[in-house]
């Protein structure tokens, strides 16, 4: 579904962010991305969405290049960034409907997922609102529906826990397992390795753009946690 090979990406000043990563995502994952701060997981999802260029390696997305295709790359994945950065000056169901017309989903369908998904994260009675008046955690719960409701086989998310409440951190957990049920893959990137060693069948570390180690969560945790795993790793290498 993913297949990311040799990525290299040095930004203007000479900083060289990911190096040389090769990684392949399949229908029905849930991959974790794990590294410390600065390590490059940003950098390399942005990659992936096709929002930063890159020097060297390949992305494909059912086959399909970000870099020669990019049109038919997009149209199969949600991006949920870290910091979604929507547009203010519309209102939650303004902006729903946008990315529906963006992706072309039925009139019929969209009123039927918005309100399913809506429902789910608790932000019905603000869709009405303008998101500038919104929380950072709404803004995100807003971002989730919107990805939700085009139904991608591919979702890209950038830490996607950080700033909900526990219960909305919850449904995202049983959605995210529902969608990969239903055939999609997702990639994303966790601070949280209880999280990620919970909801995760693939994991992946990297340390100042390298990877150090991937594969299923059971392999490459053994018989210590993931937090064990990641501090020696982290120190060792
Ligand atoms: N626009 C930029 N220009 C130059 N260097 C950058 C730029 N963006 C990121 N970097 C550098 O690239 C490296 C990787 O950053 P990146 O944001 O990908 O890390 P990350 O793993 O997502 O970190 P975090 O967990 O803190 O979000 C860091 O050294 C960072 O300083």
């Amino acid at each position: 579904m993913l297949t990311i090979s040799n990525l290299s990406k040095t930004y203007k000043g000479g900083k060289k962010a990911v190096d040389n990563l090769t990684l392949e995502i399949k229908k029905g994952d849930i991959y974790g991305f794990i590294g410390h701060n600065g390590a490059g997981k940003t950098t390399t999802i942005k990659c992936v969405t096709g929002i930063l260029e890159f020097s060297e390696g390949d992305i494909r997305i059912d086959g399909k290049s970000i870099k020669t295709d990019p049109l038919e790359c997009k149209r199969r994945i949600a991006y949920i960034p870290d910091n979604p950065d929507l547009y203010e000056n519309m209102t939650g169901i303004q902006y729903l409907n946008f990315i529906s017309d963006v992706f072309a989903i039925s009139a019929e369908e969209r009123e039927k997922s918005i309100k399913q998904y809506a429902d789910m994260m608790e932000l019905t009675a603000s869709l009405g609102d303008l998101i500038s008046s919104y929380s950072h955690g709404m803004k995100q719960k807003l971002a989730i529906i919107s990805a939700l409701v085009h139904n991608p086989s591919l979702y890209i998310m950038d830490e996607p826990f950080v700033g909900l409440d526990p219960k909305a951190a919850h449904t995202l957990k049983e959605l995210m397992k529902e969608k990969c049920r239903q055939g999609s893959a997702i990639f994303f990137s966790t601070h949280v390795l209880e999280v990620a060693e919970k909801l995760c069948n693939k994991i992946a570390i990297i340390k100042d753009g390298k990877l150090i180690t991937s594969g299923e969560t059971d392999t490459v945790r053994g018989n210590s946690s993931l937090e064990q795993i990641f501090l020696e790793l982290i120190d060792n290498e």
